[in-house]
């Protein structure tokens, strides 16, 4: 199997620098005029696929509304994720998986393992237990051709607080987190595989990003309130390796599939300015 970050960099190309998310809140299905049950799950997120699944080089499910649900919720999300993979797009199961090595094994079995149910091409990680803890779900990742989304600086304002503090060597946490990734992702061509969550809506981030080597998921598009154009003062010079996403600015535009299709062509368009300008 090809590496992650070679699938990812041919997807963008064909299809271009966009992941969307597959986030059914309540107030969504309520608009898409679905019930708040596992019959509206199922629709939604079978609509969001038949739309996007062959357009969108990313689709990023994220794991909370389909868990909510339980048992039902979760047999949604596997057959979410297989339909997906038949129409081409690479998904991004949104777990934010970490805990010790032990058991971050079983999680990279559960999502790394192409023998798994919820097999899927990468997840986002928490690297708050030590980003060597996770080092199972990097292993797994390298053996089957999966990658792995490193939380660094996420796009809720409660996050800076942790992840700019200082640590001894005066470097932030965010920056020591960049580092061991940059690490991991050193020589890769045309990029590595572990990747890093940075929001588009942190501003400037006074982090060092030239050494990373690995995509950079830009959450924070669209309904948190960051634009397109924000991309340039948070990334400078790493937009070329920035995948940009969207959830509810792209989804609100639902149900109508060519209004899902529409929504995310403009979102490709708005991206594909700044970034090409970099
Ligand atoms: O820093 C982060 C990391 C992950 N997310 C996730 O992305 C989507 C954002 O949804 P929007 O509707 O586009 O706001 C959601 O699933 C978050 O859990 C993030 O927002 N920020």
């Amino acid at each position: 199997m090809e590496s992650f970050g070679v699938r990812l960099d041919r997807a963008v190309r064909e299809r271009g620098p966009l992941c969307v998310g597959i986030d059914p809140h309540p107030e969504l299905l309520a608009r898409w005029g679905l019930a708040d049950d596992v019959d509206g799950l199922e629709r939604f997120a079978r609509t969001v696929v038949d739309a996007l699944g062959d357009r969108v080089a990313v689709i990023k499910p994220q794991s909370a509304f389909f868990e909510r649900f339980g048992s039902q919720g979760l047999a949604i999300l596997e057959s979410t994720i297989r339909q997906l993979r038949e129409r081409g797009s690479l998904v991004l199961l949104d777990v934010k998986r970490g805990d010790i090595g032990s058991t971050v094994r079983a999680y990279a079995s559960a999502y790394l393992d192409p023998s798994s149910p919820v097999y899927v091409d990468a997840i986002t990680a928490s690297p708050f237990l030590g980003v060597g803890s996770l080092a199972p779900m990097f292993e797994l990742a390298a053996e089957h051709g999966g990658g792995v989304f490193v939380l660094a600086l996420t796009s809720n304002p409660e996050g800076a607080s942790v992840q700019r503090a200082r640590a001894a060597d005066g470097r932030t946490v965010a920056q020591l987190v960049i580092d061991e990734i940059a690490q991991l992702n050193a020589g890769a061509q045309p990029l590595g595989s572990i990747g890093l969550v940075i929001g588009a809506t942190v501003g400037e981030t006074g982090c060092d990003l030239s050494r990373v080597n690995g995509p950079l998921l830009a959450p924070g598009l669209g309904a948190q309130g960051a634009t397109a154009a924000d991309l340039r003062a948070v990334f400078g010079p790493a937009l070329p390796t920035v995948l940009p996403s969207y959830s509810r600015e792209v989804l609100g535009a639902g149900p109508r599939p060519e209004a899902l299709r529409a929504a995310a062509d403009r979102a490709v368009s708005d991206c594909r300015g700044v970034l090409a300008m970099s």
